[in-house]
């Protein structure tokens, strides 16, 4: 049983400083930073102790100096957004890979090897999850104004190129479209070059009760 919801979270809790400021050193993150960026900086909610076992694995198992010590959330401020334009398939047209709703980055250390100076794919899936369901309830609390928490139902990766280790990487993830309770999201994981890593489409079944 959950004693808040991710839009109390989400408003409430602080983003740290210190991982602005170290991401604000790196080139290819500063353009989000920047104070006319389209996106604002939101708590990366499930990095956070809330008190209870929820989130471990991100607030604690990979939650160390050697194995993801920084991860920063960015997030489309709002604006237009209540009434995405669509197409005739239902796409939300206002999104995608150059125009993401929800971004992450993370500096990606050696404990979370697989091969030697590579991420262990497992890992990256568990980023482009958690940063997608982030972009889903965000997008849930803060675009459609919709009930009904979000579980992940399926996650597709396409992994191109090994991440090396260590490293800082971007997850850009965008809504893709919405059939009743199914949600069809996006993402790519690219590195500081903005090489391509990885790919990932995933679905996100809206739970027909409270958990
Ligand atoms: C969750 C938040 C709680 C709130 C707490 C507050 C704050 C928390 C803070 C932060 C959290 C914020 C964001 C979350 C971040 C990351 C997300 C990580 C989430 C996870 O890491 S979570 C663990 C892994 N996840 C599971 O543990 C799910 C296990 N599973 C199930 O619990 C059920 O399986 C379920 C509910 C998914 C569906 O069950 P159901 O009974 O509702 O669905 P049903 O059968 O009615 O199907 C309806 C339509 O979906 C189609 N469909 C169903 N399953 C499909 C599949 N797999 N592939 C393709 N299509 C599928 C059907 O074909 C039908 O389609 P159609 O309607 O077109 O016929």
């Amino acid at each position: 049983m959950y004693n808040h919801t991710y839009k109390e979270l989400i408003t409430k809790l602080q983003v740290s400083q210190e991982d602005v400021d170290f991401f604000a050193n790196m080139p290819f993150a500063r353009p989000y930073i920047d104070n006319t960026s389209l996106y604002q900086p939101v708590p990366f909610v499930s990095r956070h102790d809330k008190g209870d076992l929820s989130d471990k694995f991100f607030n604690k198992a990979i939650n160390s100096h050697d194995t993801i010590p920084r991860a920063l959330a960015f997030m489309q401020r709002p604006g237009s957004l209540h009434s995405p334009p669509t197409d005739e398939n239902g796409i939300d047209l206002s999104q995608g890979a150059e125009n993401p709703f929800f971004i992450t980055f993370c500096q990606i250390e050696s404990g979370v090897n697989g091969y030697i100076d590579t991420a262990h794919g497992g890992v990256l899936a568990a980023l482009f999850d958690e940063t997608l369901g982030l972009c889903a309830e965000s997008y849930r609390v803060f675009v459609s104004e919709e009930g009904g928490h979000l579980l992940t139902a399926s996650l597709q990766v396409s992994y191109r190129s090994p991440v090396r280790t260590p490293s800082a990487v971007i997850i850009k993830t965008w809504m893709r479209r919405k059939e009743g309770r199914k949600w069809f999201l996006e993402a790519q994981l690219l590195d500081q070059d903005g090489l391509l890593k990885a790919e990932a489409k995933s679905l996100y079944i809206g739970l027909k009760s409270a958990l």
